[in-house]
């Protein structure tokens, strides 16, 4: 038998995001710098022969055929018009619904992995569109490069932005992206910029419209990036409910995470420029 296809699903950040309008199907235009981290899930892919597609383990909570990693496959299936078959085995590490876009990179993953494996050569812009309709967070992670992202998050623009350390912390409460996309109050008018003058300003000056509406409805996310506010500088990530520090050197997140001490479940990662999807599959992005 064949070795099967071992390729990593990153997780993202949102380093900044402005929410800058709302399209007329109601979804809101966003301005966001996109990151990868050296941390996420894992897929395991290996062909059948007899067409069939077969995802292990199920998730808590998603039926299979909800899931997006088999949402993908069946996408990537019905374009390529032939009746290929897989075995794909999920690893999770990534919370959740916690901003981290892990069903996203899922999704990525088994669109570029299957693409590969079934040598379909189908090109990359052909399967971020196909994860478009996945989820919005899709074409980032099959495109592979940090970037600037406009519209609900599909227009991408390549960027180099500063890898710091990073700890990511769960303040333990599920966000519902709807719920926090819905709230009267949120803040939805920010003027747009370019994106020089995001770069430009610097991690220092970025911040997520999304947290003060996530602050008032989850009080422990207010509380998580309170309290590591008082240590180093913290962000929520999409919708949250992911917080993330900012840390110049891995001691330095070392240390965080000794004083975090289990109050929250917490990861250290390194941010990346390139996905290391990518960097597995020996692709020049
Ligand atoms: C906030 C981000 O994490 C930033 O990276 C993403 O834009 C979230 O995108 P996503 O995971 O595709 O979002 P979903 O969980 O599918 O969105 C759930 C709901 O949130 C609202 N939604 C989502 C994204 C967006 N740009 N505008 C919205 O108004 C919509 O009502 C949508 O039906
Ligand atoms: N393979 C998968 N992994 C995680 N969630 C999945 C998967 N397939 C479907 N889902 C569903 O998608 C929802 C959102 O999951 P995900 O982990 O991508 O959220 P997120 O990190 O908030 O992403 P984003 O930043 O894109 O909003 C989950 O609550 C779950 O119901």
């Amino acid at each position: 038998m064949k070795e099967p296809l071992v390729l990593p699903a990153p997780a993202k950040l949102n380093r900044m995001l402005h929410i800058i309008g709302r399209r007329p199907d109601g979804y809101h235009e966003l301005q966001t710098l996109f990151q990868f981290l050296d941390h996420g899930d894992t897929l395991r892919l290996s062909s059948r022969s007899d067409g069939e597609l077969r995802l292990t383990p199920e998730l808590p909570g998603v039926a299979a055929e909800e899931n997006l990693v088999l949402r993908a496959a069946r996408a990537l299936q019905q374009e390529s018009g032939r009746r290929l078959g897989a075995d794909i085995h999920l690893e999770k590490r990534l919370p959740m619904g916690g901003g981290l876009g892990g069903g996203s990179s899922d999704a990525a993953t088994a669109l570029v992995g299957l693409n590969r494996l079934w040598a379909l050569g189908l090109p990359l812009e052909r399967l971020a569109e196909l994860g478009l309709a996945l989820g919005a967070d899709v074409p980032v992670f099959v495109r592979g490069h940090a970037a600037w992202g406009e519209g609900v998050g599909e227009r991408l623009t390549p960027v180099e932005l500063d890898t710091p350390w990073f700890v990511v912390v769960h303040p333990g409460v599920a966000v519902s992206t709807p719920a926090v996309f819905g709230a009267a109050e949120l803040t939805r008018h920010t003027p747009p910029i370019t994106m020089a003058r995001a770069l430009q300003g610097g991690a220092s000056s970025w911040r997520n419209d999304c947290e003060a509406t996530v602050r008032r409805l989850y009080p422990p996310v207010a509380e998580a990036i309170d309290w590591l506010s008082e240590r180093a500088p913290s962000l929520l990530t999409g919708t949250g409910a992911c917080v993330f520090s900012r840390l110049p050197r891995e001691v330095d997140a070392d240390r965080l995470l000794a004083e975090i001490d289990g109050r929250w479940p917490a990861f250290k990662a390194r941010g990346l420029n390139r996905s290391p999807l990518h960097e597995v599959l020996g692709f020049n992005s």
